[in-house]
């Protein structure tokens, strides 16, 4: 078949490149490491070994994805990485450098020096299409990208992928703002928010590799098969070393064995409770009422107690955390026996003070004042002894609220106590009183609306010093304590008057299926826009309604027809239906994996999803069994509604809806 000629340019630069970067791996293996101790020689193997890793090609990705040529006669190729020719000039350049930022964001208003921009159509390596836009001929109709509807329709198999090759210019402007920035981004399903975040964790530690490398990024995701779903895309942009975490796992200091009530899980959420955790740790300081007396040899030093009282406000003024400050005692007061002693004529060295400091007595003169702290042990009394919660809360909470608090059976100790994930967050809390928390150097926080105020406290003390991408969707906030303003949620994260950016534009659901979901919308998160599709493919969308005890049968119908097509499947059953709907895959021979029960070591074209499991995931066609079921297995009805509107956002190509009982009424329309 004959290649038109520019196409078989492109390829033939992409060989050259290919070419230049087997040459930069080969150079990088044959260097000899030279070091003067077998520590620095082993340390520099390690490092030309992975950096060699790093130029290793993948045949199954081009080197590059796009180019521009500028009106200064300039031209870049984009791509992955950078690579460079035998002279050091760029043949590619990264995605996130600099340069790259007008192949992203160049715009027929604002072309940024772009006269072409090239996005490539690829197939497993190779270069088969191209599409150009002139952005500075006012003449050519803007079209829509077929290579971004492609690569969107691209049928998936396996975990989440990038999206270097096609980032939006308003996902970009998110990706590339500044270090230092918290950005909150509210977007409806499928406008690219998890793959922004990721993407902007790349960025990143690209532009600030030194910092951020030493302090670290971290992603939070709401569960496990969540974050299986994205956890290839950061290794996939050059990037191992990012922690993937659930906000229980991060908090995770004691086994979680209890369960509250929604009513007092919601309380223990609620930001009231940090200042009644902040009264526990501080009441614990105590006044002086005798003074210090050190004897040493045949003399006493005596340090009087408005001293001691002085000492202890003053430490407890300094913002130090209570277990450094009491770390700090012993010494405050053995210098002030030190000073003593100078008064009397005698002139100690910092021996002294720092054997006064060490002495059993004043030891047990500072555990008397300043009492070790566990937080376990705080947090038990609180929970447990109506009159300490009473003295800490009083003004704060009411008596019923504290009655919501306290445990209706106490364990018998700390260490007998049930914990329930809310007091584990609590527990983070307090722990941070007696420890400061190290904070990280940028975090990305997924299904950000679902976290309670003292959840979103536990995740900024882990950015205090960084910053935060903060990324959800009030509509689809299932928990009891799901927020319903970002700037509320932005203040509990310590990062007040965070830009909040919308995104709104569709990328995964396609027009029929999300104005299918859209209904729901006024009667659960009225204010709330639905998504505009930029797909031109409207997607297919079938409703099923079946006889009694059918509805099983006809899934399993489904999904046999659909296994027939490459791409995945999702089964979105109410959870209590999983195992019913798992056995009738398996007795009509259909292999699958069950969300929330497999690990996800082993890929299947067809997975079961538990509706409490589906957040934040996609597959190319959805079966979602029994809508009013959803909804009903959620505590209210606004909750089961947003529960229902993730579900059926779930469909890259196509949604089935199978129900034998009746759809809830928004949807019946
Ligand atoms: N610029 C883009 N180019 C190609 N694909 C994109 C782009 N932006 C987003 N996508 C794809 O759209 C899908 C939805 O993206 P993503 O999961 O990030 O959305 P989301 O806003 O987090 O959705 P949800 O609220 O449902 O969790 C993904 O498959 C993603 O790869």
């Amino acid at each position: 078949m004959s290649v038109a000629p520019e196409l078989r340019k492109e390829q033939e630069y992409l060989a050259a490149a290919r070419e230049a970067l087997r040459r930069m791996r080969e150079q990088t293996l044959s260097l000899q490491v030279q070091a003067h101790d077998p520590i620095s020689a082993e340390h520099l193997a390690r490092t030309l070994h992975l950096r060699a890793a790093s130029l290793a090609d993948d045949p199954t990705t081009t080197l590059f994805f796009g180019r521009v040529d500028t009106d200064q006669g300039e031209r870049w190729y984009i791509g992955r990485r950078h690579v460079a020719d035998t002279s050091g000039d760029p043949l590619v350049i990264d995605w996130r450098a600099q340069m790259s930022t007008a192949f992203y964001r160049a715009s027929r208003s604002e072309p940024m020096h772009v006269t072409l921009r090239r996005r490539f159509g690829l197939d497993r390596g190779a270069i088969t299409a191209y599409e150009d836009e002139h952005l500075q001929d006012r003449a050519e109709q803007e079209a829509r990208s077929r290579i971004l509807a492609e690569e969107i329709e691209r049928p998936r198999v396996g975990p989440m992928r990038d999206i270097v090759a096609t980032i939006q210019p308003e996902q970009d402007e998110i990706v590339r703002a500044g270090a230092e920035q918290t950005i909150c981004v509210q977007g409806a399903p499928g406008t690219g928010k998890t793959a922004v975040g990721l993407h902007r964790a790349a960025w990143l530690l690209y532009a600030f590799r030194d910092r951020l490398a030493r302090s670290g990024v971290l992603v939070i995701g709401p569960n496990r098969a969540f974050l299986e779903h994205i956890g290839a895309v950061l290794p996939a942009l050059g990037e191992v070393a990012v922690g993937h975490t659930t906000i229980e796992e991060l908090v995770a200091s004691v086994p979680v064995r209890g369960v509250d009530s929604t009513e007092t899980a919601v309380l223990k959420g609620d930001a009231r409770l940090a200042e009644v955790l902040r009264r526990a740790v501080w009441s614990r300081v105590g006044r002086a009422s005798e003074a210090l007396v050190v004897p040493r040899g045949s003399r006493k030093w005596r340090v009087p107690a408005y001293e001691v009282n002085g000492i202890i406000d003053e430490l407890a003024s300094r913002g130090v955390r209570y277990d450094a400050a009491r770390q700090m005692l012993p010494q405050r007061l053995a210098h002030a026996v030190l000073l003593q002693m100078e008064r009397a004529g005698d002139s100690p060295d910092d021996r002294v003070q720092d054997s006064v400091a060490r002495s059993s007595i004043v030891k047990r003169y500072v555990q008397s004042l300043w009492p070790a702290l566990d937080p376990r042990a705080v947090l038990f009394e609180l929970l447990s002894d109506p009159s300490a919660l009473a003295t800490h809360a009083g003004n704060l909470l009411t008596e019923d609220e504290q009655q919501v608090l306290l445990w209706d059976k106490a364990p018998r100790s700390k260490g007998a106590a049930r914990w329930s994930v809310a007091d584990a967050v609590l527990l983070d809390e307090l722990a941070d009183h007696l420890e400061r928390t190290p904070s990280l150097g940028h975090v990305v926080l997924d299904e950000a609306q679902d976290l309670s105020p003292m959840q979103l406290r536990a995740v900024g003390r882990r950015c205090t010093t960084g910053a935060a991408t903060v990324l959800g969707d009030i509509a689809q906030g299932t928990t009891p304590w799901a927020t319903d303003s970002w700037e509320e949620s932005l203040e509990h994260l310590g990062k007040p008057g965070s830009h909040v950016e919308v995104l709104d534009r569709g990328f995964r659901v396609p027009a029929s299926v999300i104005e299918y979901a859209a209904q729901l919308l006024p009667h659960m998160a009225a204010g709330l826009g639905a998504p505009v599709s930029v797909r031109e493919n409207p997607g297919r969308l079938t409703i099923s309604g079946t006889a009694p005890g059918e509805a099983l049968a006809r899934v399993v119908d489904v999904v046999t027809a659909e296994v027939a097509e490459p791409g995945s499947v999702g089964v979105i059953a109410p959870d209590a239906q999983v195992e019913a709907v798992s056995k009738a895959l398996s007795d009509k021979g259909i292999e699958h994996g069950v969300l929330g029960r497999d690990h996800g070591d082993v890929e299947h074209q067809v997975d079961v999803v538990p509706a409490s499991v589906a957040k934040g995931l996609e597959f190319d066609r959805v079966v979602v069994l029994e809508p009013a079921a959803i909804a009903a297995a959620e505590p209210d009805e606004r909750t089961g509604l947003r529960r229902l509107y993730v579900v059926l956002t779930r469909a890259v190509s196509a949604l089935t809806v199978v129900h034998s009982e009746p759809l809830p009424a928004a949807l019946s329309a």
